[in-house]
């Protein structure tokens, strides 16, 4: 086996601007192909991500019986009946991990689920129990975790369910994308401390309604889906905004421009409050019909975020705030560590290891800007870390980020569109 000796990142020799264009977002692409599974007919849908966590969830419908062809740049997806025996690769997607399990549980049969090595390490027991609770046979040998079976009869009761999603909002999602093709739809009672990723929620919220399900969500924490049939809805994908933050990054942390095309006017993508975020740290940001610009002033501000909401952007944001004229605290976001790895944990061992100073508190991160050096930057199989390290690299000489190659979870181009930017 080769020893990965890292990816030199480029550093910036001058001030960053340019042009870039995203792919499709991994979260809208694989609710997108979740409920074209599960529609009425036939559904077209452009401008899907093509990256690992898409692909993943591609096969393990294609698994289950759903029929998903390709021509140009259309993937139409034609629903089947759904049907196990099956086997599902989750890789280390908590979108598959998560939603697919409901989906699973109205095929006439048994599937069975595994994933990455680290897969296992990810919560999974509330959404497995919730499944239980609704009349789903799971065996998972009483450990809450991966590998599990969902032994479905073809039909799903659902019903009423309570749940503590604290940790992770994909808990909800899950319930809400499958509910409406349970005989009684779900009504799904959140108990516990918030639901982070509110975006995500009401990125599931909303797509259920452009294809006719009712979803009543007016109560705080209580969600409740009627039953009835999902429409087929052809649709493009918006690019992926989260993905684009290390590339308006760049721009903040060496003075430079860059714009990110085709950003929607409005969204339910978390990615969108970069635009605040980034003001926050000083940068003037503008959005026109060519899409977002971000321009740094030369300023980079300390700032205090709660980012409960957009956990997501949290490597990246770290990565700005190693740079800021003061410190930095990231709140809200204890839920990372059930995360791709544990977030907190990584963010804190790979910055220090590069003479930064950044202390992991029970929900976040404090950030004091140090002078940083060069080294391999561990990246844990985690896309999102690979990023933060690329922003670094921007500015610290000789900094080497091991398996870039992770970045194909959601953004197989990283490298390719990093080094264009950059160069
Ligand atoms: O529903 C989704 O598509 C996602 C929800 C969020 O999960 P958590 O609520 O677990 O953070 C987010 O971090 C993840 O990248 C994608
Ligand atoms: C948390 C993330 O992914 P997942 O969908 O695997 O939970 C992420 O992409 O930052």
């Amino acid at each position: 086996m080769s020893v990965d000796q890292g990816w030199p990142a480029p550093s910036a020799t001058g001030a960053v601007s340019g042009r870039v264009t995203v792919p499709g977002s991994k979260s809208i692409s694989n609710r997108a192909l979740i409920l074209a599974a599960l529609a009425d007919g036939p559904s077209h849908l452009t401008g899907l991500l093509a990256a690992r966590d898409t692909s993943l969830m591609r096969s393990a419908l294609v698994a289950l019986g759903v029929g998903i062809s390709e021509s140009g740049s259309t993937v139409t997806v034609t629903p089947g009946s759904l049907k196990g025996p099956a086997s599902v690769d989750c890789g280390l997607a908590g979108t598959v991990m998560r939603f697919v399990p409901p989906v699973a549980a109205l095929a006439d049969g048994m599937v069975a689920f595994d994933g990455d090595a680290y897969a296992r390490e990810r919560p999974m027991g509330v959404i497995l129990d919730a499944l239980r609770a609704l009349g789903v046979r799971i065996d998972d040998g009483g450990t809450g975790r991966m590998p599990y079976t969902v032994s479905g009869t073809g039909s799903v009761r659902g019903g009423t369910v309570t749940l503590d999603a604290s940790g992770s909002s994909q808990f909800v999602s899950a319930l809400l994308l499958a509910g409406a093709r349970y005989d009684a739809g779900v009504d799904i009672r959140h108990d516990g401390k918030p639901v982070p990723s509110q975006p995500h929620l009401d990125m599931s919220v909303a797509m259920l309604r452009e294809r006719g399900v009712q979803v009543d969500d007016a109560e705080p924490n209580r969600w409740v889906v009627a039953p009835g049939p999902i429409r087929a809805l052809d649709t493009a994908i918006e690019p992926d905004l989260s993905n684009a933050a290390p590339f308006l990054a760049a721009a903040v942390l060496t003075g430079g421009e860059v714009t990110v095309t085709g950003w929607p006017a409005e969204t339910t993508q978390p990615g969108d409050h970069l635009r605040d975020i980034f003001t926050r740290f000083g940068a003037d940001v503008t959005q026109t019909e060519a899409g977002l610009t971000v321009r740094g002033t030369g300023r980079i501000v300390g700032c205090d975020l709660d980012l409960s909401e957009v956990g997501e952007l949290s490597p990246v944001i770290a990565a700005v705030a190693a740079f800021a004229d003061g410190p930095s605290y990231l709140r809200g976001i204890a839920h990372l560590r059930g995360h791709e790895t544990d977030r907190l944990a990584a963010l804190e061992t790979e910055f220090n290891a590069l003479g930064g100073d950044v202390t992991q508190t029970a929900d976040g991160l404090e950030i004091r800007p140090k002078p940083l050096r060069g080294g391999l930057f561990h990246t844990y199989a985690d896309h999102r870390m690979a990023h933060a390290a690329a922003v670094l690299g921007l500015l610290v000489d000789g900094l080497l980020i091991e398996n870039i190659g992770t970045t194909a979870k959601t953004l197989p181009e990283f490298p390719e569109l990093w080094s264009e930017l950059v160069s």
